[in-house]
């Protein structure tokens, strides 16, 4: 009798280890790591109290090979805003590839260029130097009106404060792109609704955001941003204002639409828990890429 969930085991039997049938799913959610599973269940055990939720180490999780095709090619990306006389250096000199499928965690510290970056691969503002080409366009030097019809095909963007109109139902609301994108209404409001059921919704599909709680309005704004069946959903900070639990299933949820669809992710997250849940972390510092350490 255990669950797991964002990180912790819940066990109402200590020291009982799952039966048979259960070992198998049980390591499972472990990735195969089996040293991990033990530690759990040890650090579950071990201490002869009656464990409720006893904390585990983090499954060391073998990295996902990566698919080799590049969704994002970003090369010596320079931002540079100018405030009255002072020139603020957002980023200076970025350089990286992101493949289709991949779920990758921006983190940095406050100011390190996270959320410039993001907005620059989703188009959403233009470099001041560098390319970035986006599933094989180059974003930063198409024009606005052909940029913004590549938005809505492409991308799908979820922010910290979900963005849901406050007077529309949670169908509506996720058919917001499907309206600029110019689908039929049928259409849109069946695929809206499968959404809104794989995000677990359904029972809400009918309220309006202020009958949601933080955590169904960030899978509400998950739905909508997956209405045009985006290649790369971009994500700024999705979990800023969740708690951890409600947080993790949100994880849970990328994890689910990178599997399913192939999805990529890119996620800005100061959350180091949340960023251990992607295949890759991207660390800035002051503009730059911080170099990975390479393991021994
Ligand atoms: N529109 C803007 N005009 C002027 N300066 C800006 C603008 N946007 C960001 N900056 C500055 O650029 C730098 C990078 O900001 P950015 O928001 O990308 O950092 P961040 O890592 O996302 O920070 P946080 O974690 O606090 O959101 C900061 O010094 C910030 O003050």
């Amino acid at each position: 009798m255990w669950e797991r969930r964002g990180g912790h085991v819940d066990v109402t039997e200590p020291g009982r280890a799952p039966s048979s049938a259960g070992a198998a799913d049980f390591l499972a959610r472990f990735d195969g790591d089996l040293e991990a599973a033990i530690a759990a269940l040890r650090a579950a055990a071990g201490t002869g109290t009656p464990a409720t939720t006893a904390p585990i180490p983090t499954p060391r999780r073998p990295a996902r090979p990566r698919s080799g095709r590049a969704l994002i090619d970003v090369t010596d990306l320079r931002k540079t805003y100018t405030v009255g006389r002072q020139k603020i250096q957002a980023l200076d000199g970025v350089s990286l590839t992101i493949d289709e499928g991949e779920f990758v965690a921006l983190v940095g510290a406050s100011g390190s260029g996270k959320s410039t970056l993001l907005q620059l691969i989703g188009g959403l503002d233009k470099p001041s130097a560098g390319r970035i080409v986006v599933d094989g366009a180059d974003i930063g030097r198409m024009r606005d009106a052909k940029l913004s019809t590549f938005r809505n095909s492409t991308i799908g963007f979820v922010f910290q404060f979900f963005y849901l109109q406050p007077f529309l139902q949670l169908v509506t609301n996720t058919e917001v792109p499907g309206m600029f994108a110019g689908t039929k209404r049928g259409p849109r409001r069946e695929h809206a609704l499968s959404l809104i059921d794989e995000v677990g919704l359904t029972e809400r599909a009918k309220h309006r955001p202020r009958e949601m709680s933080g955590g169904q309005m960030q899978r509400a704004a998950i739905a909508r941003a997956l209405l045009n069946r985006p290649k790369l959903l971009l994500a700024d900070e999705p979990t800023g204002n969740l708690d951890s639990v409600t947080g993790a299933t949100i994880m849970d949820l990328f994890e689910q639409i990178r599997d399913e669809s192939g999805t990529t992710v890119v996620m800005v997250t100061h959350d180091e828990e949340m960023a251990a849940r992607a295949d890759r972390t991207i660390r800035l510092r002051d503009g730059l890429i911080v170099p990975q350490e390479v393991p021994a």
